[in-house]
């Protein structure tokens, strides 16, 4: 066990945002996080980080963890004169073999003299994967790693994603919204909706039928389409209730 989570809940300004949480993550294992916007998935990213404590319940992780973290995004501004390598010794602690270990693994030399500001999609990410790398993580983190890029680029990086868990025997949680990418490419996946609607390994939870009413009914994975259907109410047990025939696509 790397880190598990115990019956834990987070409040804000009176407002429930996670309860009834139960989530352990192991060397080795990717575990993806779904969820309808607003769910709650960046807030369990925090907690899972150690920004954010639990309001109730516990987080626990192996003594001095090591955790590299992927934001979502990165705003830096257009003027600021920053090439990739200063970027990347901005991490905190690293060995300067490890920096050109994880540069030439992420294939990312060409790219060192290269202001952040210049680089496409697929690069930027790759520089922001390579700097989670510095500190040889035990656990990776990672906040929609996919997000900007075309089919072939998501599916370039989840595969990258997928062999450096093998390579460093790290466990790996993500936040994902490309449903049919996450499917071929994690162990457990868990539906969230302020509390975890159902949980399981991607083939088995296609049936699931707390997941067949967050996302539509199963379908070849290549065709399968993020759908989140609004056509019913959920409580903090998972129970259902039908409130109209709306659908929200996100
Ligand atoms: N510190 C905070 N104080 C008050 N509300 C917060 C705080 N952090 C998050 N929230 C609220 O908690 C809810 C969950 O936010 P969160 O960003 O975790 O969702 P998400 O599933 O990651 O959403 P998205 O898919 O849109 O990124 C949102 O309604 C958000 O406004």
């Amino acid at each position: 066990m790397l880190i598990q989570m115990r019956n834990l809940a987070f409040v804000r300004q009176g407002r429930t945002i996670l309860e009834n949480i139960d989530l352990t993550i192991k060397r080795g294992e990717i575990v993806t996080l779904i969820g309808p916007n607003g769910a709650g998935k960046s807030t369990l990213l925090k907690i899972a980080l150690g920004l954010l404590a639990p309001s109730s319940g516990s987080r626990q992780a192996i003594a001095n963890i090591r955790i590299g973290y992927m934001p979502q995004k990165l705003s830096l501004p257009e003027t600021l004169p920053l090439t990739v390598k200063d970027f990347l010794k901005l991490a905190k602690s690293y060995e300067k073999s490890q920096l050109q270990h994880v540069v030439h693994r992420l294939k990312i030399d060409h790219l060192l003299k290269t202001p952040m500001q210049r680089l496409s999609g697929g690069e930027l990410q790759r520089t922001l994967l390579a700097r989670a790398l510095l500190c040889k993580p035990e656990l990776l983190v990672l906040d929609e790693p996919v997000q900007g890029l075309d089919v072939s680029g998501q599916s370039e990086l989840y595969h990258l994603i997928h062999n450096l868990r093998e390579e460093l025997d790290c466990g790996v949680l993500m936040v994902s919204h490309d449903l049919h990418l996450v499917m071929a490419n994690t162990d457990k996946v868990i539906c969230l909706n302020g509390h975890v609607c159902c949980e399981g390994h991607p083939q088995t939870i296609q049936q699931d039928p707390s997941y067949l009413e967050l996302f539509g009914r199963a379908m070849p994975a290549h065709l399968a389409p993020y759908t989140h259907h609004h056509d019913h109410t959920h409580d903090a047990h998972c129970s259902h209730g039908l409130n109209g025939n709306t659908e929200e696509k996100h």
